[in-house]
């Protein structure tokens, strides 16, 4: 049996605010295994968010063990969690967070060519997913010239660019009408899966878990 890219054990954050501590996570332990994308449902502020930052390796304040793709990522220094993040993570937030300034190509080929990709690849490897997400005639459109659900589709190509072996989604439709979600979802879940990478994907919609392999529930801070 193949280990597992992402490992979490006793997983806990607690913020203080005006004085008062809440216990967002309390003790989570997870595997993802490779390939298999996994549905992270709870209500609104059940740690959904704060589970996907600690396994994105994006904020500290945690306690307990988090392994990736077999290295203890828990106690790494800044530089060290970077390389992690590049060579196994992809990441789509709800809202699409692409560079405003950029084509739609360039947000795509801009991710590539900090792994150090020459240019001509990087390029080639953009066309080619943010054609198979039905956007060949959007390359150079900037963010604002997109309609949502396009701007998303293009936030699915740059998390997939690197070819990462897990990818984290933050409510990746959840900004999307019903149909339009749907449609962006089949094509994340097409494209995750004909890559073989896994995914971790918060939602609070359970229409679009019960498409995914598993489905894990946050609730009071433990999984179950
Ligand atoms: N930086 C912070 N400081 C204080 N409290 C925080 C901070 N980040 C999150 N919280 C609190 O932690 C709890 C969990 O928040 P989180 O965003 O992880 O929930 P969520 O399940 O993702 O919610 P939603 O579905 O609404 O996005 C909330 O009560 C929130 O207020």
């Amino acid at each position: 049996m193949s280990e597992p890219i992402v490992s979490l054990r006793n997983l806990a954050r607690s913020f203080e605010q005006g004085g008062e501590v809440i216990e967002v996570l309390r003790g989570v332990d997870l595997d993802v295994m490779p390939g298999e994308i996994v549905a992270l449902l709870g209500p609104s502020g059940s740690g959904k968010s704060t589970m996907l930052q600690a396994v994105g390796l994006l904020e500290g304040g945690f306690s307990g063990t988090i392994r990736m793709a077999g290295v203890d990522a828990s106690n790494v220094d800044a530089a060290t969690r970077t390389q992690l993040r590049r060579d196994h993570l992809g990441f789509i937030y709800q809202f699409h967070h692409l560079l405003p300034d950029f084509t739609a190509l360039e947000n795509v080929v801009i991710p590539q060519l900090l792994i150090g990709k020459p240019r001509p690849e990087a390029q080639v490897r953009a066309s080619e997913l943010l054609g198979a997400l039905g956007l060949e005639h959007r390359l150079t459109h900037r963010p604002s010239q997109l309609s949502g659900g396009e701007q998303q589709r293009v936030a699915v190509a740059r998390a997939l660019a690197n070819s990462p072996k897990l990818v984290l989604a933050d409510e990746p439709t959840g900004n999307l009408d019903e149909k339009t979600s749907d449609k962006v979802f089949d094509q994340f879940l097409e494209l995750v899966r004909g890559h073989g990478s896994a995914a971790l994907v918060a939602t609070h919609n359970e229409r679009l878990a019960a498409r995914m392999d598993r489905v894990v529930r946050l609730h009071e801070g433990h999984l179950e």
